[in-house]
């Protein structure tokens, strides 16, 4: 309210934060909102950033990429929970280092509650149209909508070749996670802070193992301060344990 006074907080934020969280906006950090920046220009880029982008050829091609190396082995559909299989957590930690970016309650089996998160649900839909909404990204703030926002991907890489009578949408729903769920947000209410300081302590009992991302960290990272966070557990910590191990 502060920042941008009452009737624009009451159309843009009001709602929509209600939508996005479903937790009374005083039980929230004000970082969620002050992470939005205020300006009195017709700059109408979302953030300050010199550079705003996305990988060439997106996320999945670079992580492929980067996995891409002789002495890097991929195994997907492993529980590392599941002692049935030999890479579980009972196995691995204390014989090898560890780094773990699964959501931190779930590590420690929710041995002092669980942490609020949110997930998302998406509505995919192709469209016989050229252009639906001429940007990538269109917030609905409206409470009577049930999605928060509405993505539109080929706006993300104006650079492509794209059909002109077709275009694909992507709504997307927000609400509570349940166990079974992907998070992807921390509510990190007031009660949420208190159970991760006690979570914090769990974890320093680790031996090497290195928290990490959004789940890992319980923080509202966006994808550079993961990018840069990750790069400097690299530094300060992972280097020095495989020091002297032959590559
Ligand atoms: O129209 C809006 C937009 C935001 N918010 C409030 O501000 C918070 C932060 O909103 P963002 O859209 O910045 O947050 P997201 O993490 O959901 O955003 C993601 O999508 C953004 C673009 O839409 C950016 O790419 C951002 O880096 C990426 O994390 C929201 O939860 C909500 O409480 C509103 O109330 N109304």
């Amino acid at each position: 309210m502060n920042l941008i006074g009452r009737p624009l907080y009451e159309a843009f934020i009001r709602e929509y934060t209600a939508k996005q969280w479903q937790t009374d906006p005083k039980e929230l950090p004000a970082s969620i909102i002050s992470r939005l920046p205020v300006r009195y220009t017709y700059d109408n880029r979302y953030f300050n950033d010199t550079y705003e982008g996305l990988p060439v050829d997106g996320y999945t091609a670079w992580l492929e990429r980067m996995a891409d190396h002789p002495n890097i082995t991929v195994q997907l559909d492993t529980d590392f929970f599941d002692a049935s299989q030999p890479i579980n957590k009972q196995a691995v930690v204390g014989q090898v280092p560890v780094v773990y970016t699964g959501p931190v309650d779930r590590y420690f089996d929710y041995a002092e509650g669980e942490l609020s998160w949110r997930t998302l649900d998406f509505e995919q839909e192709v469209l016989p149209v050229g252009d639906f909404q001429g940007t990538s990204v269109m917030n609905y703030p409206d409470a009577g909508v049930p999605y928060t926002r509405i993505h539109e991907f080929r706006h993300f890489h104006p650079e492509r070749d794209y059909p002109n009578d077709k275009t694909v949408i992507m709504r997307e729903f927000s609400r509570f996670a349940e166990r079974s769920d992907e998070p992807y947000y921390p509510v990190n209410t007031a009660a949420d802070r208190e159970r991760l300081l006690t979570y914090r302590g769990l974890t320093e009992g680790e031996p090497e193992v290195f928290f990490g991302g959004r789940l890992g960290t319980y923080q509202y990272l966006d994808m550079h301060m993961a990018i840069g966070a990750a790069l400097s557990t690299v530094d300060n910590k992972l280097d020095a344990l495989f020091a002297g191990v032959d590559a």
